[in-house]
């Protein structure tokens, strides 16, 4: 018998109570450890086949240990294995990707061109500045007109163009009887329009014909900046509201088809790819295959431009042509071409007009140089216009050419 305050509790009842009491604590320990280990987060189910599908696939690595032992072990940047499927030929890298940056909203593309303006005004040796300057002297004698020939020799205008705007300078100041700076000016500024053409059609032909694609094609030699030109020009179709499909058919070297990708990914534009060093005629299809099926407006290929025999281009650049066409007609095959080159632009430009028929130019690297006039000389090298041009290194820094703003740039 127990006595507790008041209370007085026989031994039997005790010993029924103690058991409970105890009988109820386990049961409660047991209940709390369950629960405890369910409610730990386990990897979801995808996650755990996706690891042992690693492990199968990498039986050589480790599981790393981890709290639980069973958190994916994925494979850092560097280890990713080159031949999975982004990389098989046609495999499309889209803009899902867990890495994808947010999308970037690419700038308007009017008004571009008059950034070129505040670029080549920097320059102290600016065809226009010399010019200017000559036509402003007080008597126009030869050695003058000499001056004034060798300044738009020395600006990459080419000799013909040059010989003919002397020409027409000499005739109109004269005939005009021109004394005035800003009359010479007004004068120049017109003959460098009509040397420019403003006749051409420069829209780039991005828009297909009967419910295919259209597809550019972008050629030149390497180093030109032809890649660069391809993210940039899927951003400027971005911009007019296009759908575009890039397709990377420079296989050559290696980092192309990342560096394309990247700039697809940062505008929600998707890449066709193939193996490093793999046919570029059949990624060039691929591609092309895929943008017609899933109903893109425009077909962006790069292709690699090395110079090695023409013979060699030929047959590549035809191929690459000629299997696009069992899909959907090219409408555009711009050249790219390096306005700092000079000469040797025009050399390439001459090349490659042999082996491919050419329909638009690029120029890049304009903010590079002073010498405007290799616009004039590679129009008339080629006989086809100046598209676009390549105003630096930023993402929206391709423009639309427009001849009287590149002019008045020029004249700045
Ligand atoms: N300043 C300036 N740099 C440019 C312009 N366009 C391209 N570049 C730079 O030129 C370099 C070469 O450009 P890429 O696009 O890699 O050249 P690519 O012709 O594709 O060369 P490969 O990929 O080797 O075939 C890069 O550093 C570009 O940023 C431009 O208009 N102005």
């Amino acid at each position: 018998m127990l006595r507790l305050g008041s209370l007085t509790v026989s031994d039997p009842t005790l010993y029924l109570f103690i058991g409970l009491v105890v009988a109820v604590l386990v049961i409660g320990a047991i209940a709390a450890f369950v629960v405890g280990s369910r409610g730990k987060a386990l990897p979801p189910a995808d996650t755990v086949d996706r690891r042992l599908d690693d492990l199968r696939e990498h039986p050589e690595q480790e599981p790393t240990p981890t709290g639980d032992g069973l958190e994916p072990v994925l494979p850092e940047p560097g280890e990713i294995d080159e031949s999975d499927t982004d990389n098989e030929p046609g495999a499309v890298a889209t803009a899902e990707a867990p890495t994808a940056p947010e999308l970037e909203e690419p700038a308007p593309t009017a008004g571009r061109l008059v950034r070129l303006r505040e670029r080549l005004s920097r320059s102290q040796s600016s065809l226009g500045r010399g010019l200017l300057a000559l036509l402003g002297r007080d008597r126009l004698d030869e050695d003058t007109w000499e001056e004034i020939e060798d300044t738009l020799l020395a600006a990459d205008v080419g000799v013909a163009p040059t010989q003919e705007l002397v020409e027409r300078l000499r005739t109109r100041i004269k005939v005009e009887g021109v004394a005035d700076p800003a009359r010479a000016k007004a004068i120049l500024r017109e003959e460098l329009v009509a040397l420019v053409d403003p006749s051409y059609d420069r829209a780039v032909a991005a828009t297909g014909v009967d419910g295919t694609p259209g597809v550019v094609l972008v050629v030149g030699v390497n180093g030109t900046g032809k890649t660069t030109t391809v993210g940039r020009l899927a951003r400027v179709l971005v911009a007019d509201g296009d759908t575009v499909l890039l397709g990377a058919a420079d296989t050559f070297r290696a980092a192309a088809a990342d560096q394309l990708q990247t700039w697809g990914e940062r505008v929600g534009v998707p890449t066709v790819r193939g193996p490093e060093g793999g046919d570029p005629a059949s990624v060039a299809f691929d591609a092309v295959k895929t943008g017609k099926e899933g109903g893109y407006d425009t077909v962006v290929v790069d292709t690699a431009g090395r110079l090695h025999t023409k013979a060699g281009l030929m047959d590549e650049l035809g191929k690459v042509k000629r299997v696009i066409e069992k899909q959907a007609p090219v409408t555009e095959v711009l050249l790219v071409i390096d306005a700092t080159t000079g000469q040797n632009g025009l050399t390439q430009a001459r090349v490659f007009a042999e082996v491919v028929k050419v329909t638009g130019i690029v120029l890049t690297k304009l903010d590079g140089t002073a010498k405007g006039g290799i616009v004039i000389a590679v129009q008339r090298e080629l006989g086809v216009p100046v598209k676009l041009v390549g105003l630096g290194e930023g993402a929206d820094d391709l423009a639309p050419f427009e001849p009287e703003e590149f002019v008045d740039a020029l004249l700045s």
